[in-house]
């Protein structure tokens, strides 16, 4: 049933349906996220939907109650203190970018185990968390929202200070969410700007060819249904094929035919500048 603007949720797992791969990829180790705003708790909901045990999951939150709340909808361990996470197996750093280095720098004094650090802030660069934290074992990633339902698309870099086992464990965390590319760190704000912030631009355009739809008399949950599915048949046919999208394009507008007329009003409306434009003002920034 679409909703207009109500929060999404994962459905829970069904256990008889889980396939021995997928037993084989759950996880027991204790994962503390710090920060669980749409980030972390996108990524929460990924790794509880691929099997980890919520209570192994230990969040800290920037208010408690947060944390609480979280534990109510979904099981989670809820802690006061980052002094609460001393033994864990993996951290998760998904606060605001502006608070990651004051993060760090609490954490230096706690991580134990020199457990690995997964940074997901946007432009928090190794060379500033590791002038805070000197030998940090940190990864940097950029996720994005549909690693709630195991559809992600992160991309990550590791700094030299990462032990071969930290990085497979790292990976392996990142890789129960969806897909992950390693990239050189100074790919990475494009990598995951293009991945990271273009699921909201995919939002407005399914809510624009919606409002399309309903000016001219469709049912707004029907176009929803007709929109998403249109986008996922031809994500997956660009991904599978592999054929440049200007031939799959061809396929589509034939002559003399409606698409054509389309492709040349987004043409007229400046379309592909918008996206780049969009695209190059936020690494501008
Ligand atoms: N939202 C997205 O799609 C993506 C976000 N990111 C990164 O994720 C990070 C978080 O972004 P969002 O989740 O969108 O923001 P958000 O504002 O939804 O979440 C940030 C969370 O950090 C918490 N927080 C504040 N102070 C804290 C403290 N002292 N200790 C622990 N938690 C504290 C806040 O309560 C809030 O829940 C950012 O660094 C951003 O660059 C990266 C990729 C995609
Ligand atoms: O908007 C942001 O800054 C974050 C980074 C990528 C997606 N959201």
């Amino acid at each position: 049933m679409w909703s207009s603007l109500k929060a999404y949720s994962v459905p829970s797992i069904s256990y008889d349906k889980i396939t021995e791969k997928e037993v084989n990829r759950r996880v027991i180790m204790k994962i503390s996220i710090i920060g669980a705003g749409k980030m972390g708790t996108a990524i929460i909901k990924g790794l509880i939907n691929n099997g980890q045990n919520p209570k192994q999951i230990l969040v800290k939150t920037g208010h408690y109650e947060n944390a609480l709340n979280l534990r109510q909808s979904l099981g989670i361990t809820a802690v006061q203190a980052l002094s609460d996470l001393a033994t864990s197996d993996i951290y998760i750093l998904a606060t605001p970018a502006t608070l990651i280095t004051k993060t760090l720098s609490e954490l230096s004094n706690i991580n134990q185990q020199n457990a690995p650090i997964i940074s997901v802030a946007a432009g928090v660069s190794f060379d500033e968390m590791l002038a805070i934290y000197p030998n940090a074992p940190l990864l940097r990633c950029i996720p994005n929202t549909p690693v709630a339902i195991n559809q992600g698309m992160t991309s990550f870099s590791t700094s030299s200070h990462l032990s071969d086992n930290q990085k497979t464990l790292a990976i392996n965390l990142l890789n129960q969410l969806g897909h992950t590319i390693e990239v050189p760190e100074d790919k990475l704000g494009i990598a995951g700007t293009i991945a990271g912030c273009s699921p909201a631009f995919i939002d407005v355009f399914i809510e624009a060819l919606s409002d399309a739809a309903v000016t001219n008399g469709l049912d707004r949950a029907l176009s929803y249904e007709i929109i998403t599915e249109m986008m996922k048949g031809s994500a997956a046919l660009a991904a599978e094929s592999k054929i440049h999208p200007g031939i799959l394009k061809d396929d589509v507008t034939s002559p003399g035919g409606d698409t054509i007329k389309g492709v040349v009003a987004l043409e007229k409306n400046n379309f592909r500048f918008a996206v780049i434009d969009a695209i190059n003002t936020i690494l501008q920034d």
